[in-house]
């Protein structure tokens, strides 16, 4: 696993726009070398607010939309099209205006879909989903996601992985149901910390002065089970993408000197 690197930007819309050509540029070259790219979304402001920076960016033309596998690191559990449902969010942020296969955009089942208001069962059938999608040489049943992208809850939790809850200390599935969530709404999917980590690439969002707290704790040496964001590494990265405000209690040996 990675060690965090860090990247601290101006303001969270100028963090959302190089998070977003970062992207970008590892979308294309994924394709590139092997012919398709996948990465999984989350939800939030930060995660919100880096694919409306994307929908905007004419360099987004570069991607081949067609050939991009996209998943969620988490779902609220609720009905289809629910305005909170994360993947209702990303559709309106960007994915209704790009030309995705929709074949390959694995959303999480909703609360009124085919496992009706059973949660277990709707993180069961996600994770054989991942499981199909995934080739002998993926780690663990999940594909090796290239870009795995995690807002930072003021709370430190990562996709529905909140702080001493029984999912941030599952090791063996990759996918929970998340009952009585601290955030509203209760009852979540998630992926778990062994999925997370079968990732390439583990992109850390957080922006403004309500995540400082979180992002100084997560990279100051707390355990996972209390700061879940501190176990999202990725294999070959672990980026940490914040603005001045979520950096400005971190302690100077870890300020990156040379962020803009
Ligand atoms: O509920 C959720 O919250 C986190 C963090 O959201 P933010 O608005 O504080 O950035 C998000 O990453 C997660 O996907 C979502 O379900």
């Amino acid at each position: 696993m990675s060690a965090p690197q860090l990247v601290v930007h101006r303001d969270k819309e100028l963090m959302a726009q190089a998070a977003a050509a970062r992207l970008i540029t590892r979308i294309v070259d994924a394709q590139a070398s092997t012919g398709s790219a996948s990465v999984v979304l989350t939800g939030g402001r930060n995660g919100n607010g880096v694919l409306a920076a994307l929908a905007a960016a004419p360099a987004r033309d570069a991607v081949d939309w067609g050939r991009l596998d996209l998943w969620w690191g988490d779902e609220r559990f609720l009905p289809e099209g629910d305005p909170e449902r994360n993947v209702t969010q990303a559709r309106e942020a960007l994915l209704d205006s790009v030309p995705l296969d929709p074949k390959r955009v694995h959303a999480m089942p909703a609360s009124d879909g085919p496992y009706g208001s059973d949660v277990e069962a709707a993180a069961e059938a996600y994770a054989e989903e991942l499981a199909r999608a995934a080739v002998p040489q993926n780690h663990g049943g999940v594909p090796t996601f290239d870009v795995l992208m995690l807002g930072v809850g003021p709370d430190t939790h990562v996709a529905s992985l909140f702080p001493e809850h029984p999912g941030v200390r599952e090791t063996e599935r990759m996918v929970v149901g998340v009952h009585g969530s601290p955030k509203p709404p209760p009852t979540r999917v998630s992926l778990t910390l062994p999925a997370i980590r079968a990732a390439r690439e583990v992109w850390l969002l957080a922006a403004g002065e309500d995540k400082a707290n979180a992002v100084a704790m997560a990279l100051s040496g707390a355990g996972e089970i209390q700061a879940p964001a501190a176990g999202a590494r990725g294999r070959a990265r672990t980026l940490w993408l914040l603005d001045t405000a979520a950096a400005s209690q971190l302690p100077r040996s870890l300020y990156p000197p040379a962020s803009a």
